[in-house]
Parts: structure tokens; sequence; C-alpha cells
């Protein structure tokens, strides 16, 4: 985890992330739930176009208060005092994006990744199916942190997915990555999900390339 926080620090020493504080994290984090709790509504929503329309207008209004103060860029990368890093305005894990699911992540020592989650009715595909490339999504971010975890950082070069069978939404599923070799600035990293019958559904392989800077 050292050696991946090195390397990182290196790709980001352009960005240094201005941090946020605990309180401000939480409530941040509390705004994108609200947030997606807000998407989820307005994907399965049957009220009158009239209520439509007006609770348009109130989002509108809320999104200008918002803009009000605005940061350049969104949070980057932060590492805490353990070498452990967090993405909190990312689009998987990230708490502060309402985007992100999030996906909750551990990693762990022996260098594998794995996430807890659930995606809801916003990222269907097929009906009562995960959209494949937000499964896709989800397996590049993990196979990224793994290569991280690993001690190589890079960027996704390569992305293979296999389908295996369909991924149902509403329901929990685990993801689960580990980097399997490096050479030289490459690293190869597996990863897959698993539904709540504890049958895969998506595999993945990834490589990474460390950029030189
Ligand atoms: C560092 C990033 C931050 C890390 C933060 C970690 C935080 C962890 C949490 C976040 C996790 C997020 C995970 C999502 C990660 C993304 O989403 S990254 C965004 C998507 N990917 C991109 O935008 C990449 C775009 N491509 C590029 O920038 C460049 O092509 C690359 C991949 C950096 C490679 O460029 P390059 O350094 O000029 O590479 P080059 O010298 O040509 O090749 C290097 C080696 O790789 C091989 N190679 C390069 N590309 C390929 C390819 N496509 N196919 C096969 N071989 C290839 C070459 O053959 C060469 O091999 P050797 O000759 O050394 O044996």
């Amino acid at each position: 985890m050292t050696e991946a926080r090195a390397a990182m620090g290196r790709i980001f020493r352009a960005r240094e992330p201005r941090g946020l504080g605990e309180e401000r994290v939480e409530g941040l984090a509390e705004l994108a739930a609200r947030v997606r709790e807000l998407t989820e509504a307005v994907v399965l929503t049957d009220v009158d176009d009239a209520e439509v329309a007006a609770v348009a207008a109130q989002v509108a209004e809320l999104t200008a208060r918002l803009n009000t103060a605005r940061r350049q860029e969104p949070p980057s990368i932060e590492f805490g005092a353990d070498g452990a890093f967090r993405h909190l305005a990312g689009p998987v894990t990230g708490r502060l994006n309402p985007i992100a699911p999030p996906v909750e992540v551990a990693v762990h020592e022996d260098g594998t990744v794995r996430g807890v989650f659930t995606l809801n009715a916003v990222y269907e595909g097929p009906p009562g199916c995960v959209h494949g490339g937000v499964a896709a999504l989800v397996l590049d971010h993990v196979l990224g942190m793994a290569a991280a975890a690993n001690g190589t950082p890079g960027m996704t070069a390569t992305l293979d997915m296999r389908y295996r069978r369909p991924t149902p939404h509403g329901v929990p599923l685990t993801v689960e990555a580990k980097a399997v070799r490096s050479e030289g600035r490459r690293t190869f990293v597996e990863a897959h999900i698993t539904g709540p019958d504890g049958k895969v559904t998506v595999e993945a392989t990834g490589m990474f390339v460390r950029p030189v800077h």
C-alpha cells in the first residue's frame, strides 16, 4: 500500500486534493444520498404532468443554490494516514457522487479488493437487469483499485468483459478483483461480479499501464 501511495502521489502531484473536513464529507455524503433517492424517484415516478413540472422547477432552484459557490474541480483522491486512499467524488465508490451506487470496497492484506453494492432500477439495461456498461464501470474501477493495491497503479489500457448470465438489479451484489501479474509498466488484473445466489454473472480482465511522467 505504501508503494502504491508513493506511485499515486507522483501521478497526482499536479493536482493536490484540497482536503475536505470529515464534517463536510458527511454533509455532502448526505446530500448525495438524497440526490440518489431523487434520481430513482425521477426514473420511477408516475405523478401527473403538473406535479412533474412543479418538481422540475424546484429542482432547478436547488441546483442554482448549489451553484452559487463552486469548486473548480471535484474532490480528488485523498490519502489517509495509513496510506489507504478514498475516491470521494468517483462515479463508483464515491460517497459524494450521486451517480455512484456507491460500491463499498475494502482492500485486503493480500491485495484483493472486495466490494458490496446494490444497483437500483436507475442502472437498468434489459428489463430487470443491470446495464452491461454499468457492470463494466464497476469492474474497471475495482480492477484499477487492485492494480493500485498491488503497488502498480495505472491507466486502463485494455478491459475484456465476459457476461456469463444476467446481473439482476435491486439485490445485493459482490465484486472482487486481484492483480495476477506485472510486467514492466503493465499490470494484469482479474475481477468478477457475483449475484445473491453466489453465481458469477460477469468476469473481467484488465491491463493497466503506469504512465511515464
Ligand atoms: C495512473 C492512473 C491513476 C491511478 C489511480 C489509482 C486509483 C485507484 C482508484 C481508482 C481506480 C480507477 C480505475 C479506472 C481507471 C480508468 O478509468 S483510466 C481511464 C481509461 N483509460 C485511459 O484513458 C487510458 C488512455 N490511454 C493512455 O493514456 C495510454 O495509452 C496508456 C495506457 C497510458 C499507455 O500509454 P504509454 O505510456 O504511452 O504506453 P506505451 O509506452 O505505448 O506502452 C507501454 C506498454 O504497454 C503496452 N500497451 C499500451 N497500451 C496497450 C493496449 N491498449 N493494449 C495492449 N498493450 C498496450 C505497450 O505495448 C507497452 O508494452 P511494453 O512495450 O512496455 O512491453
